[in-house]
């Protein structure tokens, strides 16, 4: 169940202000695992495709810029494979050229008619597109002066790529009339709204995964927003070991603790003692008794013992607050949700959410994957955000360069 999501302001223009049958450049982020050289499909596609499913009917042209790993590593590749994913997606044809605003883009892009979708190469291949840097100066580069003119309008829906000052991002809202995505609609308006603080009742944050260093500043920056922080996961575990436990430590070849231990325990320690009264801890935790689930209070333990959930009391707890919380915003997850044993932490308060009449934000990767793995259902969730990066500084109240020029597009 969920309540009416707070619809704080936005400034920038939709694609509910175009006007019907343009020549569009639209900006997603289908930036998603690739294996063996071949990318998978992520929920990215499929929320895309809707957007552009939208455009199309209203009788617009599409040409699609995105772009896919950074150069260097193993997923930077074409998007080829993308263009069909998408495709399976909106039910039609998504047309892939091999280039991004050189001669062939320009042709395709001439031969482009309305009701028709283009996808363009990775925008990284082109090198204006990286370094982050003023969109004064994305605006005046090559690519964003050649391909700007071609078009009516530009489109950026890619909401999860909008902390990135790259060219295809934040050059084309200074030269043409911008408009933001549906995705990009959605996910500011979700994610923005803890900053409105417009609930009645508590707001609980739950703070899990791995990144442990990226979410100890969103305990500090949302002080005033958030009444209980409920923690687990490796974040978890580095404030049990600040709090005394003698846990959080790397064991039998994990790299999780010890680099993030060494370089923020301060923090760490500094945010327990102060924040100690809003901060939940877990109070048990599992881990793997010779191939099944055992659990034991923290009190027991062991500093060689890797933990791979909160236990059941702990579990309990925390979804006792999220039933009496008017909002709750999650970023990671409890334990090792894929494994089945130690997905309990993780699916039993992400139930309690479901359950509740509340405000939720499901945010991270990695984290939503839980809802379809364990059959919950995306409705039950005010929002479930396709977001990592983007999502964690909209929860602590840092602009997105790419929704700032949006909305300067629309002032001028
Ligand atoms: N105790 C733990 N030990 C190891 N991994 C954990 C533990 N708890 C949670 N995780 C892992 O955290 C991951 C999700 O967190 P993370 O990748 O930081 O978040 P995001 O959802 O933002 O991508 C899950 O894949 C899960 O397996
Ligand atoms: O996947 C993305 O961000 P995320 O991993 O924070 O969700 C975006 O496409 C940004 O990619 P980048 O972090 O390589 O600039």
């Amino acid at each position: 169940m969920t309540t009416t999501t707070p619809t704080p302001t936005s400034a920038f223009r939709t694609i509910d202000d175009l006007e019907s049958g343009q020549q569009l450049l639209v900006r997603l982020d289908l930036n998603a695992p690739v294996e063996d050289g071949e990318v998978q499909d992520n929920r990215r596609f499929a929320r895309h495709a809707e957007t552009v499913a939208e455009l199309l009917a209203d009788d617009h042209a599409v040409a699609l810029l995105a772009h896919q790993g950074r150069p260097g590593r193993d997923t930077f590749v074409s998007l080829e494979g993308h263009a069909d994913i998408l495709a399976d997606h909106l039910g039609g044809a998504v047309a892939f050229v091999d280039d991004t605003f050189g001669e062939d883009a320009l042709e395709a892009i001439d031969d482009l008619e309305s009701g028709e979708v283009l996808l363009l190469e990775n925008t990284r291949m082109c090198d204006e597109e990286l370094p982050e840097e003023d969109p004064d100066v994305k605006a005046d580069t090559e690519f964003v002066r050649t391909l700007a003119p071609e078009f009516d309008a530009y489109v950026n829906d890619a909401y999860s790529a909008a902390h990135r000052s790259h060219a295809s991002l934040v050059g084309f809202p200074r030269v043409m009339d911008a408009y933001a995505g549906r995705v990009m609609e959605a996910e500011y308006t979700a994610n923005s709204a803890i900053q409105e603080r417009e609930f009645d009742g508590p707001v609980t944050m739950v703070l899990g995964g791995t990144k442990a260093e990226d979410l100890i500043p969103v305990i500090e920056e949302v002080d005033d927003t958030v009444d209980r922080f409920c923690l687990g996961g490796i974040v978890g575990e580095l404030f049990l070991r600040a709090d005394g436990y003698d846990v959080g430590y790397d064991v039998e070849g994990t790299e999780f603790f010890d680099h993030q231990w060494d370089d923020h325990q301060e923090t760490i320690e500094r945010v327990l003692e102060e924040y100690g009264d809003r901060l939940h801890l877990a109070s048990d935790l599992a881990y793997d008794a010779d191939g099944e689930r055992a659990e034991h209070a923290v009190q027991e333990i062991e500093k060689e013992t890797p933990y791979l959930d909160v236990g059941s009391e702990t579990a309990d707890e925390y979804a006792d607050l999220v039933a009496e919380s008017e909002a709750v915003f999650v970023k990671g997850a409890l334990g090792v949700f894929e494994d089945e044993r130690f997905a309990d932490g993780t699916v039993e308060v992400l139930s309690a959410i479901a359950d509740t009449d509340c405000f939720s934000v499901i945010g991270g990767g990695d984290t939503s994957r839980a809802i379809p793995m364990y059959d919950l259902e995306e409705e039950d969730f005010s929002h479930v955000s396709v977001a990592g990066g983007a999502y964690v500084r909209a929860l602590t109240g840092q602009g997105l360069v790419g929704v700032e020029v949006l909305e300067a597009a629309a002032d001028s």
